[in-house]
């Protein structure tokens, strides 16, 4: 069979995209989405998406990791609004599902304007912290994060027993500015560092704004920048998280399966 996909990026965060209105893809044949991600076997990417039609909402995201696993991803969200956008689905705004809950977005320029869920707290303990943000992010500050071995202390922590058995995604964290971080992360799911994570970087901002009494943070990353803001409190909870950045199609193609 012959599978009709797009590629789009996320400040290099990477993903196969797959209109899938018709349910003609089948989600739980996840040898099929782990070729489709393969560099070297298929398209080659850090995750799969498929977007489909939902009764409540403009449209559901289904994401699937390179590794054929699940959970939320502020990037790929990102760019399944640009590429909902560009069939036709939605027009600048949406409300969308996702697997952690309801999603809204809007689009300004090249830039997508995501709501995340809120988040009730952050663990902490002295330079590194836990902040679930749709998805599982250990945060580590650290001094020189260009410099970080961050496969190798990220593969340790993303396998720590404290997270098991489900795992985390570890990101290095260093502060470059008064208002502005540099994010590297481990990717679970993905098995490496990836050029981006948007679940990472808004658990980054939140460590980093609660730490210094931002509401706006602005972020580095491999792939590019983003920004969030949001509103809240480390007592109260955060609420309005808004993650900013750009979402591009870059190829499209057919791929036999
Ligand atoms: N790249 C994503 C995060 C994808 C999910 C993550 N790998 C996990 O399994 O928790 C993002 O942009 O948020």
């Amino acid at each position: 069979m012959e599978i009709q996909f797009y590629k789009y990026q996320g400040t290099g965060n990477d993903f196969v995209m797959i209109d899938d209105r018709q349910i003609t893809f089948d989600d739980q044949d996840l040898d099929q989405v782990r070729k489709l991600c393969d560099r070297k076997f298929g398209i080659g990417s850090d995750g799969l998406i498929l977007i489909r039609n939902h009764p409540d909402f403009d449209f559901e995201m289904i994401y699937f990791n390179a590794d054929g696993s699940q959970s939320m991803c502020g990037n790929g969200a990102r760019c399944a609004v640009a590429f909902s956008a560009f069939l036709g689905i939605i027009g600048q705004k949406t409300k969308f599902l996702a697997i952690d809950g309801p999603h809204e977005a809007v689009i300004v320029e090249d830039r997508v304007e995501l709501l995340m869920g809120n988040v009730s707290s952050i663990d902490s303990q002295g330079l590194d912290f836990f902040v679930n943000t749709g998805s599982p992010h250990h945060i580590r500050l650290v001094e020189d994060v260009l410099d970080y071995p961050v496969y190798e202390e990220g593969k340790k922590i993303r396998y720590d027993a404290c997270y098991s058995p489900g795992g985390t995604n570890v990101n290095f964290v260093q502060p470059i500015e008064a208002d502005q971080v540099f994010v590297r992360t481990y990717e679970r799911g993905v098995e490496n560092e990836t050029l981006s994570c948007g679940t990472g970087v808004t658990a980054a901002a939140l460590v980093f704004g609660v730490k210094n009494n931002l509401q706006k943070v602005k972020i580095k990353t491999p792939g590019g920048n983003l920004s969030v803001r949001f509103q809240g409190n480390a007592n109260e909870g955060f609420h309005d998280i808004w993650l900013i950045g750009p979402a591009q199609q870059v190829f499209s193609g057919k791929i036999n399966s």
